[in-house]
């Protein structure tokens, strides 16, 4: 099963440090995790370090992979691919790295992906046509159609409305146990994080605030001090914690 772990991990740009001496648990196959943190702590900094996309000190250990590109990302504004239909986009997407030549399970992968998504209809619609929420989902199509080991989500459900929040997260936990897939999710809707994420890892001005269970690390103390808010954590009647936010802190 593949794993990722990130030691001592420092990046920025150009003269810019933004990433200090970040180390998290092992991450592992099958496991949602959750990267927290308010605007510009450093979530897609760490995403561009850990694809490679900037250097830095430190080491992201990657063990256990099939692939020789176990890695799949998707940006947080993954620009639009105007001239190509939502089917041809997606079918781009799966063919990096495979090739020229489409072979049948590439397009039953492209029509499945398509289906899971609820989003097969759109298929023959140009992308420049599309809503933000409409062009999010087809973004996470053509991350999930590479049938990655590890999928890195910038903030995927930021355009969408609250059914295909939940629909999205649902096929994520799905995704990552029926294939084994490690997920990582940037994320600012904390209890989002509460419900679907297995692991959390805070990162506050570059720095590594906490990481852990996501129920063990977002508590009313980590919010006042990394969100500046105040907020209760409270069970309701279904036995599920949910945050309540009282107030700025
Ligand atoms: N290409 C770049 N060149 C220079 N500085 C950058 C670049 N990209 C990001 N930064 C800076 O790095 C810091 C971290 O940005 P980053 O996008 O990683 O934060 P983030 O946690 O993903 O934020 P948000 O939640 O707002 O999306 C910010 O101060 C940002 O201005």
């Amino acid at each position: 099963m593949v794993s990722l772990r990130l030691e001592n991990v420092s990046a920025g740009y150009g003269t810019t440090r933004i990433l200090e001496g970040i180390t998290t648990p092992t991450l592992s196959g099958g496991e949602i995790v959750a990267l927290l943190g308010p605007n510009a702590a450093g979530k897609s900094t760490l995403f561009r370090r850990i694809l490679g996309h900037i250097k830095g000190e430190g080491q992201v250990r990657i063990e256990g992979q099939r692939s020789e590109r176990p890695i799949c990302h998707m940006p947080q504004d993954s620009g639009s691919a105007a001239a190509l239909s939502v089917y041809e986009a997606v079918l781009l997407a799966r063919m990096q790295g495979r090739g020229l030549k489409v072979a049948e399970d590439d397009l039953t992968a492209v029509e499945d992906t398509l289906r899971y998504l609820d989003i097969e209809t759109l298929g023959a619609r140009a992308i420049s046509d599309l809503s933000g929420g409409q062009r999010q989902l087809v973004s996470a199509a053509q991350a999930i159609v590479q049938e990655p080991e590890i999928l890195l989500l910038d903030e995927p459900t930021s355009a969408l409305d609250l059914h295909r929040q939940l629909g999205l997260l649902r096929i994520l936990r799905r995704l990552a146990e029926d294939r084994q897939m490690l997920i990582i999710v940037a994320m600012h809707d904390l209890g989002h994080a509460l419900r679907y994420t297995d692991i959390a890892i805070v990162l506050d001005k570059g720095t590594l605030a906490a990481s852990g269970a996501t129920g063990d690390v977002l508590t009313a103390d980590l919010l006042r001090e990394i969100y500046r808010v105040e907020a209760r954590i409270e069970t309701c009647a279904r036995g599920r914690r949910h945050i309540l936010i009282d107030d700025v802190a």
